[in-house]
């Protein structure tokens, strides 16, 4: 973090482990859904998330419940189901259904960076409003804490464009105020750090439990942590 203005960080895979993301909101997102879809298909908030689904997917409720479903199981990053996926998770948080763990060092290394005098920043595919529930709602000891307070900024797909382009590094960058070479990114997934660099920042790897495998090839060509203490 020597020399870094502000560090931009992803979620899933990076503070928090992917099994959150894929074995408890994923699925709870999946299963609040038909009850949403029964009693607030004509409610205002709900018919902006859904009006933004393509037509086709969305001309009835099992329609849209199969396509959610089918997105979901594919994994893709794709804002108007970040978007509805945000909105399904709200209820699970203020249920205390599950809070947010992230990894051990984290929340005690954002503080040492912002008492470093370092910006925080978050980059996700996830929207904007599941960052915030996510960082509202952190499991610590046997407390609940919210670290919003920690993050100067909030950025996904919507915002600053997707992940694996260079445009949207530089486009956070600019809406932080900062050179991109001000800026240290860290991710889980190689096609961010590239992206990233090529927008001018400086990037690390991490490599978590539970992650994709990190080819040889990737260890030599970019730098790898497997904890926020070693950046
Ligand atoms: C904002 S929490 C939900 C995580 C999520 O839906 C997701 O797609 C995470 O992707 P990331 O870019 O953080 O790896
Ligand atoms: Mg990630």
């Amino acid at each position: 973090m020597e020399g870094a203005h502000c560090v931009l960080l992803d979620i899933e895979g990076t503070i928090c482990p992917i099994s959150f993301v894929k074995e408890t909101l994923f699925p709870y997102a999946i299963k609040a859904l038909p009850d949403v879809l029964n009693r607030q298909w004509h409610d205002p908030e709900f018919q902006q998330l859904r009006d933004a689904f393509p037509e086709e997917h969305r001309a009835s409720p099992s329609a849209l419940q199969a396509h959610v479903e089918d997105l979901t199981r594919r994994d893709v990053k794709i804002a108007y189901l970040k978007n509805l996926q945000g909105y399904l998770w709200k209820d699970g948080y203020s249920t205390g259904a599950y809070t947010t763990p992230l990894f051990p060092e984290v929340a005690p290394q954002l503080q040492r960076w912002k008492e470093q005098g370092a910006k925080l920043a978050i980059y996700s595919s996830g929207s904007v409003f599941a960052q915030k529930l996510l960082f509202q709602h952190v499991k610590r000891d046997d407390k609940t804490e919210d670290l919003t307070h920690l993050i100067d900024g909030w950025f996904d797909t919507t915002n600053a464009g997707l992940k694996n382009e260079a445009a949207s590094y530089e486009k956070i960058a600019e809406a932080l105020g900062l050179g991109a070479g001000q800026i240290l990114f860290l991710t889980d997934n190689v096609k961010e750090v590239d992206a990233a660099k090529d927008a001018g920042m400086r990037a690390i790897l991490v490599d978590r439990p539970g992650n994709a495998p990190v080819s040889d090839m990737d260890r030599h060509r970019m730098h790898v942590v497997d904890t926020l203490e070693a950046v």
